[in-house]
């Protein structure tokens, strides 16, 4: 097995969620907590990503618009995550791409403007359970996956986090096993290794989808799973911490 440098993320996606209060009982716990070992991201609803002045954690938007600027009344520009400190971006969550109508062009659109001003894309994949049920499963991933290729080219992956999110894992409660998210996780490695193996071999790839306090050592102990991308378990600080904790050292 090649030796690799990745180091972990844990992102929280707070989604439609949190309030100022949030913000300080986070900023609080986390001001204590060692965390050395792992690159911890918040993304907060924009309106929050000023209340953020004290932490020991990156910030993150959940979107960005595929315009620069301009008149698009209820966009957020790349350049004004840029200005809140945003080192990172959530880019095709399944829940843009349902909502929104985002396809996977619109997706690496938003991923070269993402690159261009130097944020880095959390570049959201993951299948429906229809799909995975009727055999399409690395067809589909695959698909999302040589879009961005396509628009950006394989370099890119240096600067890009992949996180693969199961539809049917999101917010259910249901987690993909360890076993089913490594399998994955091996196979979006080896189609990135197809066009350049060093870029596959360093790019960080989360799991999505459930994670808790309670599963992730076990998620995030998968030799090709690089960390997480959390939604519910984030709005809970002891619980989201137990699980920066859980990243591998
Ligand atoms: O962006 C986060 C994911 O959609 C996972 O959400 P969840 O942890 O609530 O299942």
């Amino acid at each position: 097995m090649q030796t690799n440098n990745r180091r972990p993320i844990v992102a929280g996606n707070w989604k439609m969620n949190g309030n100022l209060a949030l913000i300080k009982q986070v900023e609080e716990l986390f001001s204590d907590a060692d965390i050395s070992h792992v690159d911890v991201v918040v993304c907060p609803p924009f309106p929050y990503l000023g209340g953020f002045n004290d932490s020991n954690f990156a910030l993150g938007g959940q979107n960005i618009s595929h315009y620069e600027s301009g008149a698009h009344t209820g966009e957020t520009a790349v350049s004004m995550l840029k200005e809140m400190n945003c080192q990172y971006v959530i880019l095709g969550h399944s829940e843009r791409r349902a909502d929104n109508n985002e396809s996977n062009e619109l997706v690496a659109d938003k991923v070269e403007l993402a690159l261009a001003h130097k944020l880095i894309p959390l570049f959201c994949i993951g299948e429906p359970e229809d799909i995975r049920e009727s055999g399409q499963l690395f067809d589909f991933i695959a698909a999302q996956i040589d879009a961005v290729i396509n628009k950006v080219g394989i370099a890119a992956f240096n600067d890009i986090v992949i996180a693969y999110e199961p539809i049917w894992a999101i917010g259910t409660g249901k987690t993909a096993s360890p076993e089913q998210a490594q399998e994955v996780h091996a196979f979006i490695r080896q189609h990135l290794a197809k066009q350049d193996s060093n870029i596959a071999n360093q790019c960080v790839i989360l799991y999505g989808g459930s994670v808790k306090g309670s599963n992730a050592v076990e998620l995030f102990s998968q030799p090709d799973v690089d960390g997480g991308l959390i939604g519910g378990a984030s709005l809970n600080p002891e619980d989201f911490l137990s699980i920066c904790l859980a990243a591998k050292r």
